[in-house]
């Protein structure tokens, strides 16, 4: 069976193409199995097609080859010229830049697309969504008087506002400055929980990706190359191209232990490391390590001059040429990936099956909320 298509019967389940005439193919090829809360994340380069591959489901780019189905239905099949326009998909959509109405009210942005509902029954869906946004008493305001993050939760709002079955988001931080983006990544998890609906998610920030997601569509010169859960497919990339995309050797789930003078302990498998601390995360974590931080050495005990705080006993269990490096798969206590010169592995003489010493600093180890 093809990886990416993995259910008898999936919630979503996509399997389109669009071809642009003077330009690429973009291809929209996955699913998600089941309805209820789950997000699924578009990750890739720039210009790797995640936004076409948003638009197919919403209908805004015509398919050219392939079927969407969602929830039993098809909004789109080439073959039985089935092509649902985005008002009939049952769907929110939130675009890259928010496009909210900037002579309208908050109110009156939220309530635009329910024309259908009475003006009472409008009133009160605009109330819910400022309840649930936390946006009350700022219904008056126009978008030019609220704050980057403000205009997001509106702009998701609309999005919300017919109760969709399915929602897509591209680059939804994207607009919002630094500090705000970290801010929200949270708030926005949080909400989507709360609302209970599948959601598809466009980004290119790994740590976004990992913050939101649940599941991960890797996306490359318009294909998907591979998708699944997101830790299974940051454990196991199906090819070199994919692990470059990823940007990262090691991506493991760990539990913030305790932080005492800057540094945290965190549990990973059966092994404790140290990272730099992180500020206020939450306890459950991604630990994320590049291949190019963790040193190998013979021996496992400490010292030998090295002022990393991390000295981890460990196994070789394979060695990869790529390139002029060596990739080393370590056991860890949890599975660890070094990258080392081809020159270091002969001096060392490493063969699969010795014992070594993984070293890495703490600052090197990354740590990503994940609750
Ligand atoms: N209307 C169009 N006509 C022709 N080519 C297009 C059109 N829209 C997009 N493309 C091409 O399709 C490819 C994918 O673009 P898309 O915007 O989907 O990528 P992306 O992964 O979302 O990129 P980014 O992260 O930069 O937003 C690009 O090569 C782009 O030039």
């Amino acid at each position: 069976m093809d990886a990416h298509l993995i259910s008898d019967d999936p919630y979503l389940q996509a399997d389109a193409e669009r071809r642009f005439p003077r330009g690429a193919t973009i291809e929209a090829r996955f699913e998600i199995p089941r309805p209820g809360f789950s997000v699924t994340v578009l990750f890739g380069p720039s210009g790797s097609g995640k936004t076409t591959a948003l638009r197919l489901l919403a209908g805004l780019e015509p398919a050219d080859r392939g079927v969407i189905r969602v929830g039993g239905a098809a909004w789109s099949d080439v073959e039985r010229h089935i092509h649902l326009p985005p008002q009939a998909r049952d769907l929110g959509f939130l675009p890259q830049a928010y496009s909210l109405f900037p002579h309208l009210s908050v109110g009156a942005n939220l309530g635009y697309g329910l024309a259908s509902l009475s003006p009472r029954e409008r009133a009160a869906r605009v109330d819910e969504l400022l309840a649930l946004l936390d946006l009350e008493g700022l219904g008056d305001r126009h978008p030019g008087e609220l704050s980057g993050g403000q205009q997001q939760r509106v702009a998701l709002g609309r999005a919300l506002a017919r109760k969709p079955r399915l929602l897509l988001l591209d680059e939804p931080l994207s607009a919002l400055d630094r500090p705000s983006q970290l801010r929200l990544r949270k708030e926005l998890r949080e909400l989507l929980r709360t609302l209970d609906i599948p959601t598809v998610l466009v980004t290119h920030d790994r740590a976004e990706a990992l913050q939101l997601g649940d599941r991960l569509v890797v996306m490359d010169q318009g294909r998907v190359c591979q998708s699944g859960d997101i830790q299974q497919v940051f454990d196991r990339p199906t090819d070199p191209a994919v692990a470059r995309i990823l940007g990262v050797e090691t991506v493991v789930r760990g539990r913030i232990e305790s932080i005492a003078d800057g540094m945290a302990t965190v549990a990973v498998g059966s092994a404790q490391i140290l990272a730099a601390d992180p500020g206020s995360l939450g306890w459950e974590v991604f630990v994320c390590i590049r291949g190019e931080d963790v040193a190998v050495e013979r021996g496992g005990g400490p010292g030998s001059g090295s002022t990393a705080r991390n000295r981890l006993p460990a196994r070789i269990t394979a060695l990869q040429p790529e390139g002029s490096l060596i990739r080393i798969a370590l056991d860890a206590g949890f599975p660890l990936e070094s990258l080392v010169t081809r020159q270091a592995c002969h001096d060392l003489a490493l063969v699969e099956g010795d014992p070594v010493c993984a070293i890495l600093k703490a600052a090197a180890v990354h740590l990503i909320p994940h609750d």
